[in-house]
């Protein structure tokens, strides 16, 4: 992917761009050409650019890290594959290739941007649903893409170009979008969407209730060691849910998670605030966790350290661990990767705390972070162990669609840089209705009741947000 440099300031406003873009269009090599522009612009909230551009017909992607000072927006598609099947992370990869063999990068920023690949997967390789809104895998490289580190802002935009591209309404719309951000104002709606209708719940958590004691049979005749069983609970709004106001709460709420929204371009949005992150490669350095096992957070600082403590000291809650931890390593060795595994600690969130190892290591050159993708997923924090009796049973008792629930939701950029998180705490907000996800290990010692209040825990923080 070539990319050229280009002077600042003069870029956009006296035509340095249209003659490039133009230039690229008369040596159009193949049938058509990727243009990436970076341009750097003053700081903005990413999440209102999204809130302001995107319009509801538009697929769009939001990723948000507070405590990192770091937040991404995308907003509609240059191109983009949808697929399916166990083959699926290799015709992701196979499709990113392909666009980056035809993509040329310029911009006027020293450390410019190059174009990202925004990618949700769903749990399972097939979607099997009919009417469930998101693909099995949907990989998407946007038209805008806002970039924001601390303050350091940049818009990149991405065009295919060939022989008959209107290169007036392009750069028009590229000066357009320039201005806009410029001068964004954010315009709330202020309403007060605090009504909510919960059907079914009792007899949904009973049955659930079921679910586990049936799985520690299954666990207590060592069919298997470990199971994630989750829960849906659908609420009904009286008016359609404020998809920036549940946003922001949510990013206030949680600072230390990953704040993630993807829409569909139907009307549809899958959004949540993940603490777990599946691989962050930056500079051929990974980072993954191992996040699994749970107490609640105290109301007193005595009371939270109590709780802490005993999750640090707690058999049932180490092995529920440990073989998540193992997993990845096995895995990583297996792709040719030495982790460093560093001493389990804990990872504090508002209302919940877990069991917490990093892992980190450098990367070989050859390995491509899809391919560290697929191998992970699904680890023992939202399957089980062993992981295919798991996933078979996970099919059997649960009714729902998981679809993109503790699914690899993230992007990747020419340079092998990359961040997936996993979709747990999340929820499918379509108009005035939600259907929030939560889930929890099973192992042996867990306690049916236990397992329950930990879910309705980690609903509620999700819920809190919604408005
Ligand atoms: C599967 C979920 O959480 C996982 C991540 C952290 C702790 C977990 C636990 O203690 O059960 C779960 O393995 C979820 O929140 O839906």
């Amino acid at each position: 992917m070539p990319v050229l440099p280009c002077h600042p300031h003069t870029f956009v406003y006296h035509n340095e761009l249209y003659q490039f873009l133009s230039y690229c269009q008369q040596n159009v090599a193949n049938e058509s050409q990727i243009v990436s522009v970076s341009l750097e612009i003053d700081s903005v909230d990413p999440l209102i650019v999204l809130q302001q551009i995107a319009k509801p017909n538009q697929q769009s992607f939001y990723f948000e890290n507070k405590s990192k000072n770091q937040a991404i927006a995308a907003i509609d598609v240059v191109t983009k594959l949808q697929t399916c099947g166990a083959n699926r992370f290799a015709q992701a990869q196979q499709f990113i290739n392909s666009c980056l063999a035809q993509t040329i990068t310029i911009g006027t920023s020293k450390d410019a941007i190059s174009p990202h690949f925004f990618c949700s997967f769903s749990f399972f390789d097939e979607i099997t649903q009919s009417n469930y809104p998101f693909s099995a895998v949907t990989v998407f490289l946007p038209r805008w893409q806002i970039s924001c580190n601390g303050d350091h802002c940049i818009l990149v935009a991405n065009f295919l170009i060939d022989a008959k591209t209107n290169l007036d309404r392009l750069y028009q719309d590229l000066c357009q979008i320039v201005r806009t951000i410029n001068f964004l104002k954010y315009t709330s709606t202020a309403i007060n969407n605090t009504n909510s209708i919960i059907c079914n719940e009792e007899k949904n958590i009973k049955n659930f209730k079921k679910t586990i004691t049936s799985c520690l049979e299954l666990i207590e005749s060592n069919y298997f060691q470990k199971i994630v069983l989750a829960h849906p609970l659908d609420v009904t709004y009286e008016e359609p849910i404020d998809l920036l106001r549940s946003l922001d709460n949510l990013r206030n709420i949680h600072p230390g998670c990953y704040i993630f929204a993807i829409s569909n371009g139907k009307g549809q949005n899958f959004i949540g605030a993940s603490p777990e992150r599946l691989i962050s490669i930056h500079n051929q350095q990974l980072s993954t966790d191992a996040l699994a096992g749970s107490a609640p957070r105290g109301k007193t600082l005595a009371e939270d350290t109590m709780l802490a403590n005993s999750l640090l000291t707690s058999e049932k809650e180490q092995h529920e661990h440990r073989v998540v931890s193992d997993f990845i390593t096995q895995c990583l060795y297996q792709l040719g990767i030495t982790p460093q595994i560093l001493p389990p600690r804990l990872r504090q969130l508002s209302n919940i705390q877990h069991l917490w190892t990093p892992i980190q290591a450098q990367l070989p050159t050859h390995v491509h972070p899809l391919e560290i993708v697929a191998a992970l997923h699904p680890t023992p924090a939202v399957a089980g162990v062993s992981r295919d009796k798991a996933c078979t049973k996970i099919r059997d008792y649960e009714t729902f669609e998981r679809g993109l629930y503790a699914a690899p939701i993230g992007w990747l950029d020419a340079q092998g840089n990359s961040e997936f998180i996993v979709g747990i705490r999340s929820a499918m907000i379509d108009r005035d209705r939600a259907r929030l996800y939560a889930g929890a290990g099973i192992v042996a010692g867990s306690n049916p009741d236990r397992e329950v209040a930990e879910i309705q825990l980690k609903l509620q923080a999700l819920l809190k947000a919604l408005v």
